[in-house]
């Protein structure tokens, strides 16, 4: 039987020995049954946000914890939620080896300032078996993650759904580094009026740049190193798109009249001012989503070769935040996200980076 229960004060020193803060004092209610969250008492005049994780928490997951705290105040509540969600799982053996570890959990949402934990086994949150009527997600669900895991999205936008009417949130935070999942749930918000806001995190990453992601785990030190491809083509990309928009605004203030100006340079026999002015006249934006590709392409071919621990593509993709559609190659502003996903031995791996063109940044 599961009940509802308060655990005691934690290891005043916290998790990890980190220094002690308010938040460390007070361990999260852990909630294990849909009747036990009904029964948690909604804050008096203040709001309550949640933050839906898989567990095996890790910094990405705190910080979101902490920008729910933030927005929620000292008087809202900030409800977490651990639950694996097998109706978002192609393989079995991916399910049986996603990490379990409530006990640690606990103490990671009891530091980030979580006032209680709901953590539902399989039978809670699906009573009758797998669910008949579930959400679509529709053809943005079919691109980039969707092609590469058939009803994934079906599943966890089911898996929202329920767990946003069991928690009933004012606000509720997901990470963008499941960019498309981020937008998909969004989407589901508003198509479907679920009457709850959504907030996005910007992705947390560890010091040598490979975002934080409960897989990480299962990288040998080796694979860890070609998984690395995945940040570098990343961050490559966007200081050559940096580098193309510099030069383009340098052609704007140097080059008044561009095309022009190289005639008249050309006319006086200036050849070299000539040839000059018109290479600055044709730095325009022009073609920046295709070289914003081949940068970050490269990097990943380059991993693709490397012979123990090779890293095997699965897309590569920069593509509109809105609908996860190509961005096309005549593209000259507006936001995109430069999507990737990759496997490395056993582990498979996504990360992403938002993009705006035609902008200096
Ligand atoms: N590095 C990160 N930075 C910011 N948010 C993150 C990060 N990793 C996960 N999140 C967010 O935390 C929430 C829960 O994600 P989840 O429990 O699936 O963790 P995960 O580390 O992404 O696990 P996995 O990649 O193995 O599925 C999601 O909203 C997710 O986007
Ligand atoms: C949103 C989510 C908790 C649904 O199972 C999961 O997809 C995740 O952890 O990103
Ligand atoms: N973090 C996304 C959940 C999944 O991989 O199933």
């Amino acid at each position: 039987m599961t009940t509802s229960s308060r655990r005691g004060d934690t290891d005043p020193t916290g998790p990890r020995g980190t220094a002690p803060t308010p938040a460390t004092l007070t361990a999260p209610a852990l909630l294990r049954t849909a009747a036990e969250l009904d029964a948690l008492p909604r804050p008096a005049g203040a709001e309550r946000a949640v933050v839906m994780t898989m567990g095996a928490l890790h910094e990405g997951h705190a910080t979101l914890i902490r920008a729910a705290r933030e927005a929620a105040g000292p008087d809202g509540q900030v409800v977490v939620t651990v639950f694996v969600n097998p109706l978002q799982f192609g393989e079995a053996a991916d399910l049986d080896r996603y990490p379990r570890t409530l006990d640690a959990d606990l103490e990671t949402a009891a530091a980030a300032g979580a006032d209680a934990v709901f953590a539902p086994g399989v039978d809670e949150v699906y009573p009758g078996g797998e669910p008949q009527v579930r959400i679509a997600a529709g053809p943005m669900g079919e691109r980039l993650e969707g092609a590469w895991r058939p009803g994934h999205f079906d599943g966890m936008l089911t898996v929202v759904a329920k767990l946003l009417h069991l928690t009933r949130p004012d606000e509720a935070f997901y990470g963008q580094k499941d960019a498309q999942q981020l937008a998909l749930i969004a989407r589901m918000v508003r198509d479907l009026n679920f009457g709850v806001r959504i907030t996005g995190v910007p992705t947390v990453r560890d010091a040598d740049g490979l975002a934080l992601s409960s897989r990480n785990r299962f990288l040998s030190p080796q694979e860890r190193h070609t998984a690395l491809a995945l940040p570098r083509a990343l961050f490559a990309a966007r200081d050559r798109l940096a580098a193309q928009q510099a030069l383009h605004e340098r052609a704007k203030a140097t080059a008044p009249g561009g095309d022009d100006r190289a005639a008249g340079l050309n006319r006086l026999g200036e050849a070299r001012a000539a040839a000059d002015a018109q290479a600055v006249a044709l730095a325009r934006p022009n073609g920046a989503p295709a070289a914003v590709r081949a940068t970050a392409r490269a990097i990943l071919d380059e991993a693709a070769t490397r012979g123990k621990h090779p890293l095997v593509l699965d897309y590569l993709a920069l593509v509109d935040p809105a609908d996860f559609t190509e961005i096309p190659d005549d593209r000259e502003s507006g936001e995109a996200v430069l999507a990737v996903a990759a496997r490395v031995g056993e582990t498979r791996l996504i990360d992403n980076i938002p993009l705006t063109f035609g902008a200096l940044s």
